[in-house]
């Protein structure tokens, strides 16, 4: 279990140090157009599972939508702060 600024931190991890076999590397170098087109697709699936699915199901996609949120972040360089200062 882990928190968004958890998560956050690990995939930023990710971004400096570049292991091999990360998916979150992959999907850093794939560019901010194809790491848009996750969010929305994960968006659309949160939406799904809201409307026909089970809570656990619901809650395993918006994890999943939080994921590509902080991808996309890392792909424009935004940091966490960067978007609490709108909260
Ligand atoms: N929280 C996540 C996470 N959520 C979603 N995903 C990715 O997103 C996929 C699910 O979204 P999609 O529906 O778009 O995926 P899919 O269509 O089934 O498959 P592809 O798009 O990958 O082909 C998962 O299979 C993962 O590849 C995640 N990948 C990684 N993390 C966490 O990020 C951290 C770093 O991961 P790595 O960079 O892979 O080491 C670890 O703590 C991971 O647990």
């Amino acid at each position: 279990m882990k928190t968004f600024d958890e998560l956050f931190t690990e995939l930023t991890d990710r971004a400096q140090n570049r292991p091999a076999g990360s998916g979150t590397v992959e999907a850093l170098d794939a560019g901010v157009h194809a790491q848009g087109k996750k969010v929305l697709e994960e968006a659309g699936e949160v939406w799904i599972a809201a409307e026909h699915e089970s809570d656990e199901r619901l809650a395993e996609e918006i994890s999943q939508l939080l994921y590509r949120v902080q991808v996309l972040m890392l792909g424009r360089g935004l940091t966490t702060e960067d978007v609490y200062r709108y909260l």
